[in-house]
């Protein structure tokens, strides 16, 4: 008997929409479901690998350039066919696209696939409730991608209050009158929404593009990609970093920047402390580490923007350097940024 097809689901979203944090509470809440994951980061250092590493059994990573690029499927192969083949068992492979990445490229190279053991299974956009009408009006293809989506998760409605939360919700189905619209806090879905998208027959009412338009179509270097804008500077020492002063850093971020994430080493007192830190816009976060949890021995950081003097941002980190004893209470100035 033919082996089922493993469906392929692509999750796509802006910058620090929450993509991580969907597949990572996924991974978390399989409900016995085993799922592959090919993650794809847009600097040259994988943190997003990093941070579902020792979660998942099947992960297959690629760092330092966009998926959504590659300018045929075999790349795409290549990696789906480490993942499902004769003998896998996964129940599903979740796809998790740079946050520049175009998600109208990566359905065409899942769809495209000429392995036999997977179908695609449909594009899952993560949206961030704070921070969509900022992006939507700096890059308007944000709002081609939300009329692709199968299913859209609001996420961080925490962050928003209940008239916000209404406006966008009717601006998402404005613009995908199809899609179903999930509103989430830190990405906490359901998996069986997910697991169970159905395979898209064919064309449906509202769809914007066939699946022939996205498979055909060659106008892909016509096409303004989001992260032509965008570029990565990566920082790394080994040196621990004085809290203050990397507050005071992440509080007047160089021009440009529009994320930053990573592990950061920070010292106060006699410790000397781990933490992952995001920042989206001006928002900044800080999350402990867990006891067990493997992470990098030093600070490394991406830094994503646009128009960036890397040289500039590199010199502003390293200015973060402590270079001589830090009082215990510094640490306070990371405790404002700091998830309970
Ligand atoms: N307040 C709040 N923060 C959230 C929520 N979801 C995610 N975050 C935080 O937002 C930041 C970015 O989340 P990620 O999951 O890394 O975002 P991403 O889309 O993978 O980011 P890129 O890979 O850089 O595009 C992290 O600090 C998350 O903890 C949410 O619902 N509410």
């Amino acid at each position: 008997m033919a082996k089922k097809q493993i469906p392929v689901l692509v999750v796509a979203g802006f910058l620090g929409a929450g993509k991580t944090t969907l597949l990572n509470h996924l991974l978390r809440n399989t409900r016995g479901a085993r799922i592959g994951v090919i993650v794809n980061d847009f600097g040259s250092v994988d943190i997003d690998s990093m941070m579902v590493a020792g979660q998942v059994d099947s992960m297959v990573s690629l760092s330092n350039g966009c998926l959504c690029c590659a300018v045929d499927v075999s790349d795409m192969d290549a990696m789906l066919d480490r993942l499902a083949n004769r003998s896998s068992d996964l129940d599903v492979i979740v796809v998790e696209a740079s946050g520049l990445a175009e998600p109208r490229n990566m359905i065409r190279l899942v769809a495209g696939s000429e392995n036999p053991f997977v179908t695609y299974g449909g594009l899952v956009l993560v949206v961030d409730a704070v921070e969509f009408e900022v992006s939507r009006a700096r890059h308007p293809e944000i709002e081609q991608h939300v009329a692709l989506a199968d299913l859209v998760l609001l996420n961080k409605t925490d962050r928003i209050d209940s008239d916000a939360h209404d406006d966008l919700l009717g601006a998402v189905c404005g613009l995908n009158p199809r899609a179903a619209v999930v509103s989430t806090e830190h990405a906490r879905i359901d998996p069986a929404l997910l697991f169970d998208i159905p395979e898209r027959p064919g064309p449906q009412p509202g769809e914007q593009l066939t699946l022939d338009q996205l498979l055909y179509s060659d106008d892909d270097h016509d096409h303004p990609h989001l992260h032509d804008d965008y570029e990565a500077v990566t920082f790394e020492t080994q040196d621990a970093l004085h809290p203050r002063v990397l507050v005071d850093f992440l509080e007047n971020q160089p021009a440009g920047v529009f994320r930053i994430k990573g592990y950061v080493r920070v010292a106060a007192g006699l410790r000397v402390s781990t933490y992952r830190l995001h920042t989206v816009g001006d928002h900044i976060r800080f999350e402990p580490v867990s006891r067990g949890e493997k992470v990098p021995d030093c600070t490394t950081l991406v830094v994503i923007g646009t128009d960036l003097d890397a040289d500039a941002v590199r010199e502003r980190l390293a200015g973060c350097v402590a270079t001589e004893p830090v009082s215990g209470d510094a640490m306070y100035a990371v405790h404002r940024f700091t998830a309970r």
